[in-house]
């Protein structure tokens, strides 16, 4: 069976509950899905997976959360090369520039995506929520 974690921070629950729906994709595509916070993920289980899709809202100036979920993607990083991960988050008056500077640095790492990098403006509507759950399908 196919392992995938779903690891993300969300400040006011707008990218928990994207997170939520990608987890949910994979479940129905029979993956065993683990829903974890940033705090509760570390770089050395990033090979206990099979798949892991990311999730983190816009923060600062577009940039990632950075006292807690940043400094753990940081740390992730070198075990990326080659993994199979996905990317998203939601933001509120950007154009998204946050998610375009983390997908090309995912791609400096090495990733293999298994789905393009996803953006919901502030809370997911029900269209933004499906593509979440083809995103966790798409993981499997
Ligand atoms: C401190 C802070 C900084 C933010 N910076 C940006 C930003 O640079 N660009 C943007 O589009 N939205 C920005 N936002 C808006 C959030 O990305 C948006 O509200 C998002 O839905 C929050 O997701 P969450 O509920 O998962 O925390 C910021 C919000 C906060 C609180």
């Amino acid at each position: 069976m196919s392992k995938v974690a779903v690891v993300y921070w969300s400040g006011t629950g707008n990218t928990a509950l994207m997170a939520q729906a990608v987890a949910e994709g994979a479940k129905a595509k029979g993956a065993e899905c683990d829903l974890l916070t940033s705090a509760e993920f570390t770089a050395d289980m990033v090979d206990n997976y099979d798949a892991i899709a990311f999730g983190c809202p816009a923060m600062g100036a577009e940039v990632l959360e950075e006292s807690e979920f940043e400094p753990m993607f940081a740390e992730c990083e070198p075990a990326l090369n080659g993994k199979k991960i996905a990317i998203f988050g939601s933001y509120g008056w950007g154009s998204g520039e946050w998610m375009d500077t983390w997908e090309a640095q995912c791609q400096a790492d090495g990733v293999v995506f298994a789905a393009a990098p996803l953006i919901c403006h502030e809370t997911p509507d029900e269209a933004g929520l499906a593509d979440c759950t083809a995103l966790g399908e798409a993981l499997v």
